[in-house]
This record gives structure tokens, C-alpha cells and sequence, in this order.
């Protein structure tokens, strides 16, 4: 293998550029061209390549977003597209490719997979949300992003005695609103993963009040869908001014924090190496601390469990 090519793809994360150095640095290393494609499939499908040297990363270690930029393409979906973007990486000489993105773009790069093109992928998303990993680059910084949200959103309610209903992002997955949830001392957290009975967390607010509580904090996920219902039911049967606060995507910008700095540094080299050794159609990850790839047939296969230890913990601790 000589030439290889990185695209990010799906909802942006914090990380994905460090992701993109290491893969270009590491690729380098290793004595291969690398190349970047532009707006994820978007590009694949229209052979979109740029030839990436050792300086094109500088710089960017420590910015959001990506500097590929990220698309959801539609087309790609197709097999159509994919023969396009197969064309594409053929007339370029490019025999390998690595993808950052979740679980769709790992759908994607599975299909091209078995259709020839060596494909690896670095779990890159605010979610949490993927099979086959412990961690995806993005969700520490968005969860640190919430948490500020959060405890500067508590100051104002406390001084004016209200409750927040306060919704995070996560997709399905209730990993940010627990992470968010339990370090910010939320009285209730509502996860897709297990819907808190509403008389709960009515009873929740009213016991706090009692001990003489000045605010309560309520995280929703967006995956439950209900952040609006949930603060006026509170209200109404409160009698407690609620207010509903949607965090949105606020939370997928920023600098990435230095564990997800690590991570993708790590997930970065790591996706090269394999294609270095003959490795293809897997997807990288962390599991039990340690680096490890997953064939993308099995990760895409099972869904993701939420371990659900944490989020009793949290409920004892807000009694
Ligand atoms: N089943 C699929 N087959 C082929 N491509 C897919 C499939 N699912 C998703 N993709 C591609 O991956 C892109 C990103 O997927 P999406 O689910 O939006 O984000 P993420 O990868 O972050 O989960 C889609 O826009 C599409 O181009
Ligand atoms: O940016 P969009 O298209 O509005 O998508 C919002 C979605 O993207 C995310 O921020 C990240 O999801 P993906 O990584 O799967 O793209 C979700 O938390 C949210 O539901
Ligand atoms: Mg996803």
C-alpha cells in the first residue's frame, strides 16, 4: 500500500482534527502519501483529494471542527455512489481509507470495505454512541462543554429560586446527560436508556425544596424527546417557575480537551498502523483501557449498552 486518503464524516467532534494529524503524521512516517478528502463522501463521490504534507496539519491540533469539513451525503447511501467514489479512489491510485465519524459513516465504510477498498474507522463523535468501543473522540470535551453550560445555568437559578429543565444531545444514547447529569448534582437525569417516571422527578423537586434547596436541575437527552412536557408538567403541578433550556450544538464545538487530544492521537496512529499490517474493514477502539480493533460487521452489529451503575449512583446521591 502506497497512497491512503482520511475523510471525516457525520455530525462534527471535537478531536477529529487531531485525528486527521496523527493519521497524516504517522502516514508519513510510515513512508505512504496521504491524502485528505474534502466534505466526507460528498467528496469521495466527487474525487475530491488533497494531497496532505507534514506542515498541512500544523496548527490544528487544538481547534473544533474539522478542517475536511463533514457532510451527511445521501447519495453515498446508494450503490451507485459508492461505485462513484470507488472510481474515484482508483483513477487517484488510493487503496486505503480511513473514516472518523459514528455509526452511519462506519455503515458506509464497511460497504466500501467489501467492495475492495481497505477501510478503517476512528470512532469520532459527541455520542458516546458506538459498539466495539468505550469511548468516542468528541464526547469528553461535549460533556465538559454541557457541564459549564450547566453549573453557570444553576448560579442564575439559584438566585432566583427556579427550576431547569436542561436538554443535551446524545442522539439515542443518554451518555452525555448522565456524564453531564452526575457531575453537575442534577436532582434527575432522563435518559432514553431508562425514562424516570415523572411523579420521580416531581418528587425529587419538592424534596429539595423542603431541605430548603434554592434550584433544582433536571438533564434530559434529547433522545427522550419530552425536555418541553417535562417543565410544564413540573410547573403545573410544582407551582415552581420552570424554565426549559436546550443546550444544541454549542455542545460539538470547542477545543478538545486533553483526553480527547490523546485519544485521537492514539486512534489516529493506530487506524495507519493497521493498514500498514494488512488489517482492513475494522473500526478502532478503547476497550478496558487498552486499543483494540473490531471487525465493522461485529461492532455495527450489536447496539450499545449504557452501563447503568453510574446511573444509579447518581439517583442514590439526589434522594
Ligand atoms: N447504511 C449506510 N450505507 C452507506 N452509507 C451510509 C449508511 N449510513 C450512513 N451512511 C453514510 O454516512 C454518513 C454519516 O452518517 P450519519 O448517521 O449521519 O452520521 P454518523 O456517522 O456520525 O453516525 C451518511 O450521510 C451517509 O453518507
Ligand atoms: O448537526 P445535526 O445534523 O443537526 O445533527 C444533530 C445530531 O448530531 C449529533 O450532534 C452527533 O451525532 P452523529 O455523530 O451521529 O452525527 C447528535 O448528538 C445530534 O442528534
Ligand atoms: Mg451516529
Amino acid at each position: 500500500m502506497k497512497k491512503i486518503a482520511v475523510l471525516t464524516s457525520g455530525g462534527d467532534a471535537p478531536g477529529m482534527n487531531t485525528a486527521i494529524r496523527a493519521v497524516v503524521r504517522r502516514g508519513i512516517f510510515k513512508g505512504l502519501d496521504v491524502y485528505g478528502v474534502q466534505n466526507g463522501y460528498k467528496g469521495l463521490i466527487a474525487g475530491d483529494f488533497i494531497p496532505m504534507d507534514f506542515k498541512s496539519v500544523g496548527d490544528i491540533l487544538h481547534r473544533g471542527g474539522t478542517i475536511l469539513q463533514s457532510t451527511r451525503c445521501d447519495e453515498f447511501r446508494t450503490e451507485e455512489g459508492q461505485k462513484k467514489a470507488i472510481e474515484q479512489l482508483k483513477n487517484a491510485g488510493i487503496s486505503g481509507l480511513i473514516v472518523v465519524g459514528g455509526d452511519g459513516s462506519f455503515q458506509g465504510a464497511n460497504k466500501l470495505n467489501a467492495q475492495g477498498v481497505a477501510a478503517i474507522g476512528i470512532p469520532g463523535t459527541i455520542d458516546n454512541d458506538i459498539s466495539g468501543t468505550d469511548y468516542t473522540i468528541g464526547f469528553d470535551t461535549a460533556v465538559n462543554t454541557a457541564l459549564d453550560a450547566i453549573d453557570k445555568i444553576r448560579d442564575t437559578a439559584s438566585s432566583h429560586e427556579r427550576t431547569y429543565v436542561i436538554e443535551v444531545m446524545g442522539r439515542n444514547a443518554g451518555d452525555i446527560a448522565l456524564w453531564a447529569g452526575m457531575c453537575a448534582g442534577a436532582e434527575s437525569i432522563i435518559i432514553p436508556e431508562a425514562i424516570d417516571d415523572i411523579e420521580d422527578v416531581i418528587d425529587r423537586v419538592q424534596r429539595g425544596a423542603k431541605r430548603g434547596k434554592k434550584h433544582s436541575i433536571i438533564v434530559v437527552a434529547e433522545g427522550v424527546g419530552k425536555g418541553d412536557e417535562i417543565g410544564k408538567v413540573i410547573e403545573e403541578r410544582t407551582g415552581f417557575e420552570t424554565k426549559v433550556t436546550i443546550l444544541g450544538h454549542f455542545q460539538r464545538g470547542g477545543s478538545p480537551s486533553a483526553y480527547d487530544r490523546m485519544m485521537s492521537t492514539q486512534m489516529g496512529a493506530k487506524a495507519v498502523d493497521l493498514l500498514v499490517d494488512g488489517i482492513a474493514g475494522v473500526m478502532v477502539g478503547l476497550r478496558n483501557g487498552q486499543l483494540v480493533h473490531t471487525p465493522f460487521e461485529e461492532a455495527l452489529q450489536y447496539k450499545r449498552t449504557l452501563d447503568m451503575t453510574t446511573y444509579d449512583l447518581a439517583r442514590s446521591l439526589s434522594i
